[in-house]
């Protein structure tokens, strides 16, 4: 997939953010987007999800799906009610019974799913909060798929999870922003991208494994 001559301006700005910039994501694969914090991460993913729009026309993705930083949910509402708004939607069903949910999600979500089915979400921790609502929305299939530090909040035996169901679609393209380099040694195989200077420099593995800038040498050692 190939992103050509984006510029951004920041509303007020006189100079773009990002001036004429082009680079490719690997399809379908798994692209992780590092930086160093203010790099222009999470604007560039505003940008490729329509959440910003580009100073000039530029071909996106059509469809996309946008996990970010952080996700606005109604609090007084149960786990179920939570599945039923994301995946009920998405299948077209208003009502939703754990057993049917059984039947639409992986393993490794309905692994995390069942047992918090009857609970309040406002009254779920942070990071269960984010994982009930990415494991959810993973389960929907888009052109590309953006998130945001999935990773952040979530203890890693949940890490784990999350990166089995994204394992678990070989066929999609995601974009996912990381600053902890154990979220790579999850996959085999991938696409980094390194944000530096308002400009993308893209690594294999192997290439990734041998850089040695200083920001990429810190961010290997975590
Ligand atoms: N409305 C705005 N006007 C001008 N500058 C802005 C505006 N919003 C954000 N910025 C600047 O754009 C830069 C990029 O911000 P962004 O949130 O995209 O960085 P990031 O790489 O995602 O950082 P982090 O790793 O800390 O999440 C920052 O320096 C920020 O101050």
């Amino acid at each position: 997939m190939q992103i050509k001559h984006l510029t951004y301006q920041f509303p007020k700005q006189t100079t773009p953010f990002f001036n004429d910039l082009s680079f490719n994501l690997a399809v379908p694969s798994v692209n992780f987007l590092i930086g160093t914090n203010g790099a222009g991460k999470t604007t560039l993913a505003d940008l490729l999800t329509g959440l910003r729009s580009p100073s000039t026309p530029v071909t996106l993705p059509k469809s996309t799906l946008y996990l970010s930083q952080r996700l606005p949910m109604l609090t007084s509402i149960k786990v179920q009610d939570v599945a039923e708004l994301i995946l009920g939607v998405e299948y077209g069903r208003t009502k939703l019974t754990l057993a049917q949910v059984k039947s639409l999600v992986d393993p490794a979500t309905y692994a995390v799913i069942e047992p918090l089915w009857n609970q309040v979400y406002g009254q779920l921790s942070g990071g269960q909060q984010r994982l009930v609502q990415l494991l959810l929305f993973l389960q929907c299939q888009r052109e590309l798929i953006v998130l945001d530090e999935p990773t952040a909040e979530i203890d890693r035996q949940n890490v784990n999870r999350l990166c089995t169901v994204l394992r678990e679609h070989p066929d999609r393209t995601y974009l996912i922003i990381t600053h902890d380099y154990r979220d790579l040694t999850q996959f085999k195989d991938y696409q980094v991208l390194w944000l530096d200077q308002r400009r993308v420099t893209t690594f294999s593995p192997v290439e990734f494994a041998k850089a040695s800038q200083p920001f990429i040498r810190d961010f290997k050692q975590h």
